[in-house]
């Protein structure tokens, strides 16, 4: 080590113990006061700040800052070490912090300042201030003792600008089974995003492992520091594609400190709405379906049900049957209980239309049927008689029931169901409106609905309908994140965007992941022109993180001769092994899967993925492989928790995920072959690798590995 880095070590391990002592005793002075569990208000409130920072304090003593700063302001005479981490902390013996928080305004430099000698600006809250970065530096703190000091920035020095020496080091690590956090190593057009102002729609397209998910993780945890006054965690949501995935990155924000922020897929949030009145179809033979490979996979195109009842055309459609539900369901004869009462029609449709106007439909219904009833019961106290009474009331009550009965009530599934059954059918819709509808999906889907199910692409339609009926009150989020969005529909947005005021969205995906084309969106104009054009911005990660260069070049091979609007991905400087394209005799994949998972196991990689291209076919690879005695975990569209170790998994299954080594099976002319379609697919599955990717086929290889071959993929034979 040079004197320099010495000195440099010696620093902040100086520093280091500093700070740790001054956690130490403030840790110690909190737990020194007696916990209290009584019943006053104002205690409890106090016990419960204290415990957050006996919490906070407690993580800050293993990993106080992974950072620092020395920066100058323009007018001061002294550059000031700012050191950066997770949570803030003041210093009693000084007005500088001991620690300041990775979310705060200044420490936006230590991730957009990129090098140069001129200014750096950042915005505090009464404005720009800039000055002089010095210094740039990350540490490595671990269990309490510094481990690694790298400086990426030294002003004056000739041979040091920032460089990625810190991030590959981090990127060069094997990951466990969980998404981690990157505060200290987020770069400057991930920052951008985070730190985007809240009422915006931001749209991101980012290539595979461009850090889209992480980056939305960390935005959350940014406004709910910068916006603490007006916006709450249990006001915002995550929608993920399934709860394995949810799983999978459940660790990011209780790292970052953060909590109580709801996590769930689509499908789960509606039928939680929708109070259970339908139950999700089963969606493997769906899967299986849409992923059917050879020849006779199914077209698309717009008249699919996926792809037509996500459109805001079938939402326009909706909206037309509920406007004739409201004009037309008010029944339009006079209502008379007994002989010689009488509410005029005018009445009911004044008390309807008029005195109801600002309620939901369902509401509309029941509080004018509420009020014919009072009306009634009046009318009923104006009789003295008391057999008259009695009787007239039977009456009254027998006349009130088939009143409201005749004015059919509508549950979402009720009213739904109308639009595509014609034996529900209670209202008389024009067939003009219901012609609209291509019959192929309004068969397909009665013959769902009946079975009181419904596909994904109901549920956004049973949602809204719900909130015509019922309203929407209650229901407000304050910020929407909805990760893997182009496989969301235009409809699924127009719904969320009445959940969420002021339109503060992160939507964020990858066009060139789009397997699910069959309902997902092809650009992200669908989404964009639901916003207002001031109130939505569009961002771009072309830098993929997670796979070495030989494997992202190798992917992009793969997709840029089958998609003319494809955008490769850029490879951060990382090498690692060229790609494996494995050639094996017919029937050979089996066995040669079982010896190399034996040997991944003996290895240094801490996850690894078989990936199939059919359900059927990891199945049977899994089973193979728990013969033998190797543990793995099969993958299927229900799984909920996310293992690590071995996992075996459809293709179409694997999105979101990364695994140390990935071994891609069956990329023969059969099971991919030339079309879009199965690009993307392979798309998808090669870049899961974070290190290592085989890509075995037997016999003749799929047209999409017929490129010339780079320097980055060679072809081996099968021996191990
Ligand atoms: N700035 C960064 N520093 C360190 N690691 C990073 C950074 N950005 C992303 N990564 C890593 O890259 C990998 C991919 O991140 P993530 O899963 O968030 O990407 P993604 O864009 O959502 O990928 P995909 O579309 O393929 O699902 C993760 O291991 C993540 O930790």
């Amino acid at each position: 080590m040079d004197s320099t880095r010495q000195s440099a070590y010696q620093e902040e391990r100086h520093h280091l113990e500093r700070t740790l002592s001054v956690l130490e005793s403030r840790l110690q002075e909190l737990e020194a006061i007696a916990r209290y569990y009584g019943t006053d208000f104002t205690e409890q409130a106090l016990e419960s700040a204290r415990e957050k920072a006996r919490q906070k304090l407690a993580k800050a003593l293993v990993e106080p800052y992974f950072g620092r700063l020395d920066f100058q302001e323009e007018d001061s005479e002294q550059k000031q070490p700012l050191y950066i981490g997770k949570s803030g902390t003041e210093d009693e013996d000084s007005d500088n912090p001991l620690v300041v928080d990775w979310r705060a305004p200044i420490a936006s430099l230590f991730y957009s300042f990129t090098g140069g000698d001129g200014p750096a600006t950042y915005v505090s809250p009464d404005g720009p201030i800039s000055g002089t970065v010095h210094l740039k530096r990350n540490l490595v703190v671990r269990n309490r003792e510094l481990s690694r000091v790298v400086d990426t920035y030294v002003r004056g020095s000739a041979n040091l600008g920032v460089t990625d020496e810190f991030l590959l080091y981090r990127l060069g690590e094997n990951k466990d089974h969980r998404l981690r956090d990157i505060v200290s190593t987020i770069q400057s057009e991930q920052d951008q995003i985070i730190r985007a102002p809240k009422n915006t729609a931001l749209v991101i397209q980012g290539v595979a492992g461009s850090g889209k998910t992480t980056v939305a993780l960390h935005r959350l945890a940014y406004l709910l520091y910068q916006y603490r006054e007006n916006i709450r965690a249990e006001r915002m949501i995550i929608f993920a594609p399934n709860r394995m995935f949810l799983d999978y990155i459940s660790g990011v924000l209780p790292e970052l400190g953060v909590g109580d922020i709801q996590q769930t897929t689509f499908t789960d949030w509606a039928l939680e709405l929708l109070d259970n009145e339908v139950t999700p179809a089963d969606p493997s033979p769906h899967l299986a379906y849409w992923f059917r490979p050879g020849p006779d996979r199914p077209s698309i195109h717009e008249q699919i049900p996926g792809l037509y009842k996500g459109s805001t055309a079938f939402k326009d459609l909706i909206d037309s049957a509920l406007q004739y539900y409201d004009e037309n369901g008010v029944p339009s004869q006079d209502y008379e209980p007994f002989p010689g009462s009488l509410l005029p029609a005018a009445t009911i449709r004044h008390w309807y239309y008029v005195d109801n106007r600002h309620e939901p439909l369902a509401r509309k219904r029941e509080r004018t049927l509420a009020r014919i009833k009072r009306w009634q019961e009046m009318e009923l106290d104006n009789i003295w008689e008391a057999h008259l009474k009695k009787e007239y009331k039977k009456k009254a009550n027998a006349k009130w029931r088939a009143f409201a009965k005749g004015w059919h009530e509508m549950t979402p599934l009720t009213f739904y169901s109308q639009l595509f059954d014609p034996a529900k059918r209670l209202i008389d819709f024009p067939p003009s409106l219901l012609a609209r509808i291509p019959r192929p999906v309004a068969e397909l889907t009665a013959k769902i609905l009946k079975k009181k199910q419904a596909m994904w692409e109901d549920l956004a339609p049973l949602v809204y309908i719900r909130h015509r009926l019922y309203g929407i009150s209650g229901l407000r989020f304050d910020h929407v994140v909805i990760d893997e969005a182009q496989d969301f529909s235009p409809f699924q947005i127009v719904l969320l965007k009445l959940h969420t005021p002021g339109d503060s969205f992160t939507i964020l995906g990858d066009l060139a992941q789009g397997i699910h084309s069959y309902q997902g969106i092809e650009q992200w104009e669908a989404f964009i022109e639901l916003f207002p054009e001031d109130q939505s911005a569009f961002y771009r990660l072309s830098r993929s993180y997670r796979s070495t260069m030989e494997i992202i070049r190798f992917a992009n091979a793969v997709l840029s001769e089958y998609s003319e609007s494809f955008r490769p991905a850029v490879p951060v400087f990382r090498s690692g092994e060229k790609v494996k394209l494995v050639r094996l005799s017919e029937g050979q994949t089996v066995d040669w899967v079982r010896k190399m998972a034996i040997r991944l196991r003996k290895g240094s990689s801490e996850t690894a993925a078989v990936i199939t291209r059919t359900g059927e076919r990891s199945a049977e690879i899994h089973a193979a492989l728990e013969a033998a005695g190797i543990p793995a975990t099969l993958i299927q569209a229900d799984k909920t928790e996310y293992a690590g170790g071995l996992s075996v998994l459809p293709v179409y299954l694997a999105k979101g995920l990364e695994f140390d080594a990935v071994l891609l099976l069956d990329v023969d002319s059969f099971h991919y072959d030339g079309g879009v379609q199965d690009a993307k697919l392979l798309y998808v599955g090669a870049t899961r690798a974070l290190h290592e990717l085989w890509v075995l086929y037997e016999e003749e290889p799929s047209p999409l590995l017929k490129w010339e071959i780079g320097d980055f993929a060679e072809f081996v034979d099968g021996n191990i």
